[in-house]
């Protein structure tokens, strides 16, 4: 059975977050386990409160599932604060982590923080050197790089000054762009842009969470980077065409395990 972790916040309302990133492994046929680093009280209309876990049972977590099962591929979603992105960095070099995919989670659809402004620095210092693939969105690369990114020609410019941090892949997700659905994709040589059409959805609640943990569950299957990243891709899409209403605000994407397979987005899960 192949494995995924996930490190990341609860989102009690189950649409992004821990919850969303469990059900993409499970979707995809690798067996899901998580580090929990906060808890947000979240619903489809926002957050409404966070309580970050202290910096000892976040390690000890990671401890407990890498002394004892071997995780094929780990995917870190919100950290917080600049301790826990520290702590979290150390662990995963102590352990030796593989296959690591880092969501530079910073802000809610609904606008809440979920990374303190002062730990971007930390995620940059600490876990960008350490990782395989970093997904950021617009607004989280504008963040990182400290100018506008808003098309193809900024998306550009902030893949390779967020590979010059330290990542072997970077990602940039244009989900935000208007027109169509198109992610840069780059592995510090050439460009290759991966585009969908726009979905007309509101209900677009834990789209990056997907998007990353499905990249780390093709990692987790042994795929090359630029097939994990194409497949989730695909499942991204079909997640978000089936999205679908559920409370007062945004919805959530939607994991079903036939709907990936009839799509041809899984194989039988090995
Ligand atoms: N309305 C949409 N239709 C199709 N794909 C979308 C849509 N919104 C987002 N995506 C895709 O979902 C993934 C997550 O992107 P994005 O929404 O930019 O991230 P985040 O959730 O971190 O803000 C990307 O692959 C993006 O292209
Ligand atoms: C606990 C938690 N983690 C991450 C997100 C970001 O969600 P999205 O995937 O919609 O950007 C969230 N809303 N809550």
């Amino acid at each position: 059975m192949k494995t995924a972790l996930t490190i990341a916040g609860s989102d009690s309302s189950g649409g992004a977050g821990i919850q969303a990133d469990l059900k993409t492994f499970s979707a995809l046929g690798v067996f899901g386990m998580s580090v929990i680093t906060a808890i947000t009280a979240q619903n489809t209309c926002g957050v409404t409160n966070i309580r970050e876990l202290d910096e000892e049972i976040i390690a000890d977590q990671i401890a407990a599932v890498y002394d004892d099962i071997p995780v094929g591929a780990v995917k870190v979603g919100m950290l917080s604060s600049a301790e826990i992105t520290r702590v979290v960095a150390g662990a995963l070099v102590k352990h030796g982590a593989a296959n690591v995919v880092v969501d530079p989670v910073m802000v809610a659809k609904s606008g809440s923080r979920l990374l303190k402004v002062e730990a971007v620095e930390a995620l940059i210092q600490f876990l960008f050197p350490i990782a395989d693939v970093v997904t950021p969105n617009l607004h989280e690369a504008a963040e990182i790089v400290g100018f506008p990114v808003g098309n193809r020609a900024s998306m550009e410019r902030a893949a390779i000054a967020i590979k010059a941090m330290g990542p072997k892949y970077v990602v940039v997700k244009g989900g935000h762009l208007p027109g169509a659905a198109c992610d840069l994709f780059y592995d510090g040589k050439e460009f290759a842009y991966l585009t969908n059409e726009r979905i007309e959805t509101k209900h677009t609640h834990g789209t990056g969470c997907t998007f990353s943990s499905a990249i780390a569950a093709g990692l987790a299957k042994r795929m090359p980077v630029f097939e994990a990243v194409a497949v989730a891709k695909r499942y991204i899409t079909v997640a978000i065409s089936h999205g679908f209403s559920l409370g007062k605000g945004v919805g959530p994407t939607h994991h079903f395990y036939e709907l990936y397979s009839q799509a041809g987005v899984v194989g039988d899960g090995e």
